[in-house]
């Protein structure tokens, strides 16, 4: 459960960050705390990867800072996995010439910890992944970076393209580590699953975030969503609406 009014466990303070010259984020602030699920919502192009590679240490920031439990973070991806930011990519990041049992063993957890986190996996792990699902890829995925323990996990369209069981099922481990204390900061593109999933909602429209409450708050604000996601689409041709649909 959310620790109301406790400190951020990482937060990004300011940051400017960009490829090559031109800036992607403008100054951006966020906030994750133990045991709340944070959701970044936005249009295409607004920003979410770009502030998760930010915060994960992929990217350095031209300015601004990002804080973990208070004080500067390690700089860099290994440097900040070691001091407990978990990310889980886009592209899922697994082994597809492996099996599920040897995936399991390149994370920070063991296996024996994945399993107790996602039992489902069992049977598969001596399967090689490609012959997995994409839903299986994704519990493995989800169970590897949990496993590891970290203090924070930041996940890019965890639930993108899955059918509603797996959904749910890693909605349900996502909630389990929140309870657990970890702190959790998912990007998804669709206001309605953000508001089933999240306790507090950011939207980012050009690098910047306009709207943010509680996801209670947010079902009231959906029109003004909607709209910060259609004047994206009409300042960028290629931005499009994330759909309503769960
Ligand atoms: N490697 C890169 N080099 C240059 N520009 C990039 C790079 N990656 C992203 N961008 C640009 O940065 C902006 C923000 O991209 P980002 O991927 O963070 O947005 P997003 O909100 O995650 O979008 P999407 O929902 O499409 O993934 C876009 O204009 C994009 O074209």
């Amino acid at each position: 459960m959310t620790q109301t009014g406790a400190e951020p466990i990482l937060e990004a303070v300011g940051l400017e960050v960009g490829y090559g010259h031109l800036p992607v984020l403008k100054g951006l602030s966020v906030a994750v705390r133990p045991g709340e699920i944070v959701a970044l919502l936005g249009a295409n192009g607004a920003g979410k990867t770009t502030t998760l590679m930010a915060l994960s240490g992929v990217l350095t920031p031209i300015s601004g800072s990002v804080r973990l439990d208070g004080r500067p973070a390690p700089e860099g991806l290994h440097r900040r996995a070691d001091a407990g930011v978990a990310l889980i990519c886009e592209d899922r990041s697994v082994f597809m010439g492996l099996t599920c049992r040897e995936n399991l063993r390149l994370g920070r957890g063991g296996v024996q910890e994945s399993l107790a986190l996602m039992p489902e996996l069992e049977p598969l792990l001596d399967r090689k992944v490609g012959l997995m699902s994409g839903g299986e890829q994704q519990m493995l995925t989800l169970a590897r970076a949990l496993a590891g323990s970290p203090k924070v996990l930041l996940a890019d369209e965890l639930t993108l393209g899955l059918a509603p069981l797996i959904v749910a099922r890693l909605l349900t481990s996502l909630r389990a580590a929140a309870d657990r204390g970890v702190g959790v900061l998912i990007v998804e593109e669709r206001v309605q699953r953000a508001l089933q999933i999240a306790d507090r909602v950011c939207v980012l429209r050009r690098g910047e975030i306009v709207i943010e409450g509680t996801a209670a708050e947010m079902g009231s604000r959906l029109a003004e969503i909607e709209a910060s996601y259609l004047s994206a689409a009409a300042d960028e041709p290629g931005a499009t609406i994330g759909g309503h649909g769960s």
